[in-house]
């Protein structure tokens, strides 16, 4: 019997929106459910992308240097996590993929949505999330959860026209491809969001 392919999750939002504080729960209801799941991050996922993350959220850089710096992580994390891990027949989630070049480097930096285009057909012309989570939230709302939490990186340090450049381009791109996306509200209480994505997993662990 041939081994059936896993799943591929991505999740994504504004910085703020509630992402981590998900992942967790999701992975523990997929294990719940007796299925071998792997969980990394982007950039980052691999030893090469932890190195290119530090540069790529620290250092300034020209924003093509940095478009291609995420796609170069991706590749990695690709050849090396997620492809063996869905081949092999483990779910992948990812904290972050594709969608967040699209929102960060084009809609939040200007970079033409055309060369995002390009480099996605190039790094992952065969590979697409599943299931994509957006946690969406209002702009006050994400800047006032991340005041209350850490040091901010390079991009957490943006101006509110830029989160609101890069929501509006995730929002877009949910539109793009309703058949992957589900729009989490993340204005509601974290309860009440884990009772939603439970509901969305089963629909999926079903399938
Ligand atoms: N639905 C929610 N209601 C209230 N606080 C939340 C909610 N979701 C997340 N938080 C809090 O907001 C902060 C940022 O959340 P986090 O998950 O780290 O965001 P992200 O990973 O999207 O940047 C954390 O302190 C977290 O506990
Ligand atoms: C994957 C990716 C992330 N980013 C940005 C978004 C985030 O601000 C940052 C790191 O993401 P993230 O891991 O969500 O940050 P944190 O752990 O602090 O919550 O990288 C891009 O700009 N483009 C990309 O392609």
């Amino acid at each position: 019997m041939t081994q059936q392919r896993g799943k591929f999750i991505t999740f994504e939002g504004i910085d703020g929106a509630g992402k981590s504080t998900h992942i967790a729960f999701v992975s523990a209801h997929i294990q719940r459910a007796g299925i071998a799941l792997v969980s990394s991050r982007e950039p980052g996922g691999t030893p090469l992308g932890e190195k290119l993350r530090d540069l790529v959220l620290h250092e300034k850089m020209h924003l093509e240097t940095e478009a291609l710096l995420m796609f170069a992580s991706r590749r990695e994390h690709i050849a090396q996590v997620i492809a063996p891990a869905l081949a092999s027949g483990s779910w992948a989630l990812s904290d972050r993929f594709t969608d967040a070049s699209f929102a960060y480097q084009g809609g939040g930096r200007g970079l033409p949505l055309a060369k995002l285009d390009a480099l996605e057909q190039w790094v992952h012309p065969d590979l697409q999330p599943d299931l994509t989570f957006l946690f969406d939230v209002p702009l006050d709302v994400a800047r006032a959860r991340l005041d209350a939490t850490r040091e901010l990186d390079k991009f957490e340090q943006e101006q509110a026209d830029f989160f609101a450049a890069t929501r509006n381009e995730y929002l877009r791109r949910a539109a793009q491809f309703p058949q992957r996306f589900r729009i989490i509200d993340s204005t509601r209480s974290i309860a009440d969001i884990q009772a939603e994505l439970a509901t969305i997993l089963d629909a999926l662990l079903a399938a």
